[in-house]
């Protein structure tokens, strides 16, 4: 896992770094710098483009006058430097770098308060205005030179943090900041670069390691967790000699109506396909031909016998795709929280009925699964006006009803009982289509009935999902919900390699 960290955090992991590495803050300054240009250089490889950097006259504007004249020591041949001179601060390494800067003889033009914003034609923009010392929403000279800037739609490479973008915290409404086509980001992804709000600022953004100290940042056990693969194949169990499906768990899969077969079909294919032992499903009798036809190897309970069955022979149950949320549903929702002790599976219109009776939130057997996107998260825990205050939920409610909390985005956001968040980095615009979830549900169902704890089943489940999905689009531009499904036993196989 890569811990997340709060700006204030790494400027304490900063400081630490330089006391007991030890480096001077300089250095530091130019390590940083230096892994900021080899990232550059391999995605701008045109050394003659004409290169302007924008630098202020903190440690960000610093990093810039640094990165300048490593460029030009690249061979780079037409890079100048603008520097932001709105106030009478500056920092020793802004002041130290500018002397370099003269030294090496690279253009430079200094914009002080209330002057005229000076034209700029260059083909790239480096911004290494403010970064992650931001404290304010941008005003005044920086407001007017970044509009400036935004309006050339020139291509713009962030240093660490776009200017003026938050890095944690709740980003407020219309927020003013430098867009980026990339940012290169110093030692780890900031908590906010993983949230919708961070769209429309940046396209991309890519990590570079500048040493800061390792055991420090992990010392500060921080909530916010990043997942890696090293960390899923860890958690994999592998397939042992002499097992057999008995020892891979029963799942039972409560889903579908006539016209939402495909969600119970999609569903259990997946919890098929990510190895549970034996996939029950429970669906109308009208679904049974396709469920026969489609997947010969699972079974079959008509929603209208589940009364009667042994609710304690299943591992897992997973309710809600496809459901419907009409009384007898409600009714069967009941009888699973009433007559089922171990951890469910809750998903699509059984978290829409859970909104429209509250009081179901409290019968929810402990260490559960509950997989809301957005809104369904929304209806269940009431209208939030941005994604960090979403994040702050989830940490509440997941430690109040003791369950895992996974929110599907972009990166899937996954909270525990303890209060860690983790957020999954797999998955892509191929799979933004319809079924996508079922499948989700499917995957964390299965693994759930191999034996897995929920938090282990959200990790796993997220990751390997997405991961099928990521090595479905190197071929494909449009991954569908069953391609991820079949897909999911080869990821498997690549993961327990
Ligand atoms: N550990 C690391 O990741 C390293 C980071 N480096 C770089 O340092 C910056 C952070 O530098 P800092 O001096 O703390 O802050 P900034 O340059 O971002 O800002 C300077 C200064 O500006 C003032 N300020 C804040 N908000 C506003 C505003 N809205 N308008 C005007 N002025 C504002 C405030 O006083 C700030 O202190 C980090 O991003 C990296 O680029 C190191 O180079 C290497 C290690
Ligand atoms: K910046």
């Amino acid at each position: 896992m890569i811990p997340l960290l709060t700006a204030a955090q790494i400027s304490q992991v900063d400081n630490y770094t330089i006391a007991h590495e030890p480096i001077t803050s300089i250095a530091l300054m130019e390590r940083a710098s230096e892994a900021f240009v080899v990232a550059f250089t391999c995605d701008y490889p045109d050394k003659a483009k004409n290169i302007t950097v924008y630098c202020g006259t903190g440690n960000n504007g610093g990093d810039g006058l640094a990165i300048a004249r490593l460029l030009k020591n690249n061979f780079y041949t037409n890079v100048s430097v603008k520097i932001a001179r709105f106030s009478q601060k500056s920092t020793p390494e802004f002041e130290h770098n500018f002397v370099q800067l003269k030294s090496v003889g690279i253009d430079f033009f200094v914009i002080n308060a209330d002057d005229e914003i000076p034209f700029d034609d260059s083909e790239i923009i480096i911004d290494a205005l403010l970064g992650s010392g931001l404290n304010r929403p941008l005003s005044g000279d920086y407001a007017k030179l970044v509009e400036y800037l935004n309006n050339l739609h020139t291509t713009v490479v962030a240093v660490d943090v776009p200017t003026g973008f938050y890095t944690d915290g709740q980003i407020p409404g219309n927020l003013l900041v430098l867009k980026a086509r990339q940012v290169i980001t110093f030692q780890q992804a900031k908590i906010n670069f993983l949230l919708p709000e961070s769209a429309p600022f940046m396209d991309d953004f890519k990590v570079v390691d500048i040493g800061l100290d390792k055991p420090f940042i992990a010392s500060l056990n921080s909530p916010y967790q990043l997942i890696e693969e090293s960390d899923v194949r860890q958690m994999l169990k592998p397939r042992k000699p002499f097992s057999h499906k008995g020892t891979y768990g029963h799942a039972l899969i409560i889903a579908g109506q006539p016209q939402t077969m495909g969600a119970a079909l999609l569903c259990s294919s997946a919890c098929a396909h990510t190895g549970a032992g034996l996939t029950t499903v429970c669906i109308p009798q009208s679904g049974l031909v396709a469920l026969n036809t489609s997947m010969p190897e699972i079974m079959a309970i008509i929603r209208n016998d589940l009364p009667d069955i042994k609710w304690e022979k299943y591992n897992t149950i997973a309710i809600g795709p496809g459901l419907g949320t009409d009384a007898s549903s409600i009714e069967l929702l009941r009888a699973v929280f009433k007559e089922y002790k171990r951890p469910v599976v809750i998903d699509a219109d059984a978290l829409n009925m859970i909104a429209d009776n509250k009081d179901l939130l409290l019968n929810i057997p402990a260490g559960s699964v509950i997989t809301p996107h957005m809104k369904e998260f929304d209806r269940l825990f009431g209208q939030h006006t941005s994604w960090w205050q979403r994040i702050e939920t989830v940490i509440s409610k997941a430690k109040q009803y003791n369950i895992c909390i996974l929110l599907k985005n972009r990166y899937t956001i996954i909270g525990t009982p303890e209060g860690k968040i983790y957020f999954n980095p797999t998955g892509n615009p191929a799979m933004a289509s319809g079924g996508m979830g079922d499948v989700l549900t499917g995957v964390i169902t299965s693994l759930l009935a191999q034996g897995y704890a929920a938090r282990e089943a959200c990790i796993i489940g997220a990751y390997i999902h997405g991961k099928a999905g990521d090595e479905l689009s190197n071929q494909l531009s449009v991954v569908l919900a069953g391609q991820v499904a079949k897909h999911i036993p080869a990821t498997l196989a690549k993961m327990r390699a």
